[in-house]
């Protein structure tokens, strides 16, 4: 474990580093991948939880996705720091959700809102395919409406705004809004919208949110959609009174869909009640890493300063197609695990979900510990404390680096706090009993009968109980993850012992030795329908220098030149991004 201590002089050895450490006022640092932001906003926060906060109050350190949010709760039980209410981590959406719509709705008029609860997956589609069936004629072409409908409702368009977005576009969206009220749901955009609401016209929800949470953190700012972007700035920079202190790097800018809009964080920055920090050296990645990352991002891509000599990057043809790809990644991994390289510092990246499994099943077969959650469920807060649980009982407190303490503490911050405060006990039972040998649907079954028998699971967000369903389902006896341990479980959180793999986008924020980039085909990354110079298509770009960028020694690129598709063989060569890069001649 890093102490306090030891991270802190780290930073010192760091000028801009330290100026942002010790910054009193709203800072804003921008930075390429590996230069230690995530490092820098986790050692502030616990340092400030310990000299700056007092009792009663605490900081809310806040990101886009359940992962990242998990990767933050991590690093700061690392340092030694608790989390929990004074240094509170969560998802923006959860944030919306327990700190804003939960406490305040009531009290500024609008009771029914702490009735509502996130709709299903299935229930909001269905509500959306009735809008449109009543907005529309049959005969008009409504292909691009649904999608055209969330990206508007993403980034909080104004009525003007909704006007230029095509005739029956606004009337379907709230169309869609009222079918989803009528059955007490909202979906996150709703609930992002609510709280945009509540904190910008309702003075008393920023002077109380104040007290409780004196400074902001955002962790990867460039991921916050406009809504997102506006509760946080309410809060702290418009009319609020809370210091912000936010990290993020418009190049890492991958979740477009999600409505993000990276410029927001360059114009947050050059505020001028901004002070902004930039830092300049990667820590992770070896100097030839670092320059072909940036010949990546082409034109704009500042010059790489690194720490780390070295580092070899190369790319390679196998023109026989993926499963040749993998068999010889497969073969790169024993040789590098003959050298003495642990496996969960190995990881194989490659563009869809489809990709990753037929690389799976190649390692699998070659006996290769593989560790890869498919799309047989989603990380959750749920399910990832399902996977802390088990990683506790496997690996025990001082290797899975999880607390007893710390795993109740995210299991009563699940849902309603009464019934799993009333379950705990049973759960601390449960751990008890379980071995690192049983089957882990068996384990999770377990716990299930615990969240019943507390009256637990209907207090879940449905996103969580979606994500419990399909866990449940894969790791049933006829699921994809039916051989699983409580073990197994337990290392998709600790990743011990197993080769990693990932779709490119879900490699952000993770660092590994040697990472491996399979089924680079143009037509898949960059997506075939994308335009050269679109937002999707320099989005892909972004994805290949994140993905690139995870690695600290090696990276190898693969492609075959082909790929097969529904319709069949797409010839299109290797990745327009592998020869503007210099990667392949
Ligand atoms: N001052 C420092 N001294 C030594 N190591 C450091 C320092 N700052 C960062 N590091 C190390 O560099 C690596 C990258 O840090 P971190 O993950 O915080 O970077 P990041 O900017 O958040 O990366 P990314 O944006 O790619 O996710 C980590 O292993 C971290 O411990």
């Amino acid at each position: 474990m890093t102490s306090l201590r030891q991270a802190i002089s780290e930073l010192q050895t760091n000028p801009e580093q330290w100026e942002a450490f010790q910054h009193d006022g709203h800072c804003v640092v921008l930075a390429p991948p590996g230069s230690g932001k995530t490092k820098l906003l986790t050692t502030k926060a616990v340092w400030l939880a310990n000299n700056a906060i007092a009792p009663g109050r605490g900081l809310a350190c806040i990101t886009l996705t359940n992962p990242a949010a998990a990767e933050l709760r991590t690093r700061v039980r690392r340092l030694g720091q608790p989390v929990g209410r004074t240094v509170n981590i969560g998802t923006v959406h959860s944030f919306a959700w327990s700190n804003v719509i939960r406490p305040f709705a009531n009290a500024a008029g609008f009771p029914e809102w702490s009735r509502y609860t996130l709709a299903p997956r299935q229930e909001a589609n269905a509500a959306m395919r009735e809008a449109i069936r009543r907005v529309f004629e049959p005969n008009e072409d409504t292909r691009y409406v649904n999608s055209t409908i969330m990206r508007n409702r993403k980034l909080c368009l104004t009525e003007q705004e909704w006007k230029t977005a095509g005739p029956n576009i606004r009337e379907a969206a709230l169309e869609y809004d009222r079918l989803l009220r009528e059955k007490d749901y909202v979906d996150f955009d709703t609930v992002v919208a609510m709280a945009v609401h509540l904190v910008e016209e309702y003075p008393f929800v920023r002077t109380v949110l104040h007290a409780r949470f004196p400074y902001l953190m955002v962790d990867e700012y460039q991921d916050l959609a406009p809504g997102l972007h506006r509760i946080v700035t309410s809060l702290s920079l418009d009319e609020g009174n809370s210091t912000l202190f936010a990290v993020g790097d418009p190049d890492q800018a991958i979740y477009g869909w999600t409505g993000t809009r990276p410029e927001l964080l360059v114009e947050l920055a050059d505020l001028e009640a901004v002070h902004r920090v930039d830092l300049r050296i990667n820590y992770r990645c070896g100097a030839v890493i670092a320059e072909a990352g940036r010949r990546i991002l082409g034109a704009h891509g500042a010059e790489a300063v690194t720490m780390r000599g070295g580092g070899s990057v190369s790319a390679r043809c196998e023109p026989a197609g993926l499963t040749a790809q993998a068999a010889y990644i497969a073969g790169r991994i024993f040789e590098l695990q003959s050298e003495g390289v642990s496996l969960h510092e190995i990881a194989v990246l490659a563009p869809t979900n489809g990709d990753c499994d037929e690389l799976v099943a190649v390692l699998r077969s070659r006996d290769i510990p593989v560790s890869w959650r498919a799309d047989a469920y989603s990380p959750s807060p749920l399910t990832m404390t399902l996977e802390a649980f088990a990683a506790w009982v496997s690996h025990g407190r001082e290797d899975s680096g999880y607390r007893l303490g710390d795993l109740l503490d995210q299991w009563q911050q699940l849902g309603d706090w009464s019934a799993l405060r009333a379950g705990a006990d049973r759960v601390v039972a449960a751990l008890l009993a379980a071995a690192a040998d049983t089957r882990a649907g068996e384990f999770v079954e377990t716990i299930v009968t615990v969240l019943d028998s507390a009256g637990a699971r209907a207090e879940l967000r449905s996103d969580d109980a979606n994500e419990l369903e399909r866990m449940r389902d894969a790791l049933s006896p006829a699921g994809g993850m039916a051989d699983y341990t409580v073990r197994d479980l337990g290392g998709l959180r600790l990743r011990g012992g197993r080769v990693e793999v990932l779709t490119m986008s879900s490699s952000k924020g993770l660092e590994f030795d040697h990472v491996f980039i399979a089924a680079l085909e143009e037509g898949k990354l960059p997506f075939f329908a994308s335009v050269r110079g679109s937002a999707e298509w320099t989005e892909d770009r972004r994805k290949f220098y994140v993905s690139f960028t995870r690695a600290r020694d090696s990276v190898e690129v693969l492609y075959s030149g082909w790929y097969d598709t529904p319709r069949g063989r797409r010839h299109n060569g290797p990745s327009v991004f592998l020869r503007e890069s210099g990667l392949v001649g």
